[in-house]
Order: C-alpha cells, then structure tokens, then sequence
C-alpha cells in the first residue's frame, strides 16, 4: 500500500481552480477540526506564529484527518530534523517561511525527500506518516507525496524569486506580504503600492514557470489583484482573528 495521495498538491497539478484555505493558530485539535469541517479546501496548522509543538501538531493533523480540508503545516523554520518530524508526524504539505536563496530551496527540497534524491532520515515507520508502519511501500512512494511550498516574503527573497521557484523540489511559492512590507520599510502596511508591485511581481513569476503561487491576506485589493495576477491558493482570515472579532462584537452589542 503506497504513501496516501496530496490531494492538495494533486489538484495544485491537476486543475485551474482556486483553493480557498483557513490558518489556525490557537494550538488546539478541536478549534482545528470546527475549522477543517468549515467548506475550505485547506487548512494550516501554524508552528511559526502559533504556540504549536510536534506533538500538538500531530494531534491537530489527526483531527482534522476525517475531513476533506487538506492539511498544511507551517513551521517556524526550515531546519533539517524538524521538517523530518513534521513529515514523519504525517504532513505532507508542509510550508516554511522566510525562503530567500536558491541554496536555501534546494536544501529545503532534500530534507523533504529520502534518499538518493534527498536527506530526509528514515524512521517513519515510527510515526503517522506510515500509519505507524501499517503503510508498507511508504518510504518507497513519500517522495512523490510530499509538497514544499516555500514563503518568499523579503526583499532578497524576491530578488532571487526566479531562482527559488525554478529549484526542483519547490513544488508551490506563498507570498508573505506582512513579512514582506516589514523589510520593505513598510511595517504594518502590506498593501502599500511598493509591497502589492513586489507581490504582484512574485507570482507573475510563478505563474510564467508553471509553479503554484499562493497568498496569505485579508485586504480585498490585495486578493483581488493576486486572482487576476494568477495565484492559486488563498488564505484570508485565521481562527484568532476571527475569535477575537466576534468576541469583541459580541460584548459591544450585550452592552447595548
Ligand atoms: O508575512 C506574511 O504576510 C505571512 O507570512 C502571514 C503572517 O504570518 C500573518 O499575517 C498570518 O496571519
């Protein structure tokens, strides 16, 4: 029995269609599986800003699992041994941030396969990826299975975005335009017109070289042009943003 299909990266491949996604960083499996039940077609677990560890994440990937939202884990870093446990945990998408080289790809792209075509450590029969070795031709078939989506969200990022996004291995790109306007000199203020040009100008990139390329934003303008600039995956909104609003609205509106 062979490694389970990404559905995520598949449809990536194999259709036009927009993926709509959903990020959720309060580090909880039952936020993660209300929000995995919702209608989107992905859903990430966020290690970078959420206060997730590897097994927090596996818990979240496990409830979310009976559901058709493709599960994304984003890591805090691209370091070697925890793309591993991420991989071995059973993510299969898994996104790291802060991309900014080809050297930097095309690293990320061998820990995120076994040998010979990468350096990824053999264990998984030890975790969830393999169903804790019930999936037998896992090693033999996880290559293929895998999806690296790499942020390109600094000035240097996007000066080798070329580069990044030809580096075979870099199966999708997602532009990060709060981290990006930071280094712009724009902080806090994503949407300014230097920020949208440089965003619109990684995913054209993207687009020419028949890489996916997604975006993380809840600014209209900002979704709006990155549709007509070709993306295909979107995230707008996450479960703190949208818990901390309806908390608020809700108090505001009992007080009359
Ligand atoms: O830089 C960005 O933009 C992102 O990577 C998304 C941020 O982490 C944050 O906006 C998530 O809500």
């Amino acid at each position: 029995m062979p490694a389970p299909k990404n559905a995520f990266k598949a449809a990536l491949r194999e259709t036009d269609d927009i993926l709509v996604g959903f990020w959720v960083a309060l580090a909880s499996p039952h936020v993660a599986e209300v929000c995995a039940g919702a209608g989107f077609d992905w859903i990430l677990i966020d290690g970078e800003h959420g206060p997730n560890d590897i097994p927090l994440m596996a818990a979240q990937l496990a409830a979310v699992a009976r559901h058709p939202a493709h599960p994304v884990v984003r890591l805090p870093v691209g370091e070697t041994w925890l793309i591993k446990q991420a991989l071995d945990i059973g993510a299969q998408t898994v996104m790291i941030p802060m991309v900014e080289t080809r050297q930097e790809a095309e690293r990320l792209a061998k820990a995120f396969r076994y040998p010979p075509e990468g350096v990824r450590g053999m264990g998984a029969s030890l975790g969830r990826a393999s169903d804790f070795g019930r999936i037998s031709d896992y090693a033999e078939t996880a290559n293929a299975e895998v999806c690296l989506i790499a942020q390109i969200e600094s000035r240097l990022g996007v000066e080798n975005a070329d580069a990044i996004i030809a580096t075979s291995g870099v199966d999708a790109i997602l532009v990060g335009p709060a981290d990006l306007a930071a280094d712009m000199g724009h902080r806090g203020n994503p949407t300014h017109p230097e920020v949208m040009q440089a965003v619109e100008t990684v995913i054209g990139k993207a687009v020419a070289a028949g890489k996916p390329a997604g975006i993380m934003s809840g600014d209209p303008a900002m979704l709006s042009m990155a549709r007509k600039a070709g993306i295909r995956f979107l995230a707008s909104s996450t479960d703190v943003s949208l818990l901390a609003a309806a908390a608020a609205n809700l108090a505001a509106s009992m007080r009359g």
